[in-house]
């Protein structure tokens, strides 16, 4: 029988586990599983995430356009789309938590770490950034904050009942196979990507790891 090849995104999931349990099991994480987190930490976390969200929403624009413009399969735009008409309901959800913890979305200035994933976003929207590699940092980003999430909502987690809502966002099924849907395509743009295209793609990804992480340390006690 033969064998059958590893996935793209397998073969770096394992290469790369490191890094990806780092982005996945971060203390910030970990805290809201085990219910120690520290509610100015979450403040932190929910007024930077907005501001990144807002950021994020023109990154997808450009994700869908690249899908119209070089995709392969028509349905990956449909997929892409629903996961932008989302956003408006993420951007609703983060000024209504917001006002219920009294954080004040209009005073808060982007930090550092934020600053640089925006800029991330920003030169990967150029029209010189081709599909396939827009496509797997989109996968990247959203797999990151379901993985997280999905940990804090499983069982055994003591995450504080009004924190728990936060979690499901991203922990649900839903967004769990939005995100298998992201995967599927990438996949598919990986395996029959260039050399040069398969680097880039990996690169970033791993550079969205770290971002992912300098972002959970922003709302470290005391940073
Ligand atoms: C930093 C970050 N990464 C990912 C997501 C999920 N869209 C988010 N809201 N913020």
């Amino acid at each position: 029988m033969e064998e059958k090849k590893m996935e793209v995104i397998e073969a770096w999931l394992r290469k790369h586990r490191l890094q990806y349990t780092g982005a996945t099991r971060h203390p910030f994480i970990l805290s809201l599983r085990d219910g120690t987190i520290h509610m100015s930490s979450f403040k932190t976390w929910l007024a930077q995430d907005y501001l990144f969200v807002r950021a994020f929403v023109p990154f997808v624009a450009s994700v869908l356009i690249k899908a119209w413009k070089e995709s392969d399969d028509s349905s990956d735009m449909e997929v892409i789309l629903r996961g932008m008409a989302s956003l408006d309901d993420e951007i609703a959800w983060f000024k209504r938590e917001a006002s219920k913890w009294d954080v004040p979305l209009s005073d808060v200035a982007p930090q550092e770490a934020n600053i640089n994933y925006c800029k991330l976003l920003e030169s990967l929207m150029r029209e010189d950034v081709g599909y396939t590699v827009a496509i797997t940092v989109l996968w990247g980003i959203e797999a990151v904050y379901q993985e997280s999430f999905a940990y804090c909502v499983e069982e055994g987690s003591k995450t504080p009942p009004e924190l728990k809502e936060t979690c499901e966002r991203w922990g649900n099924e839903g967004f769990g196979q939005y995100c298998q849907s992201l995967q599927k395509i990438a996949t598919r743009r990986l395996q029959k990507a260039s050399e040069d295209e398969l680097k880039k793609a990996e690169v970033t990804f791993l550079s969205v790891l770290e971002l992912e992480v300098e972002f959970w340390n922003m709302s470290r006690v005391n940073a």
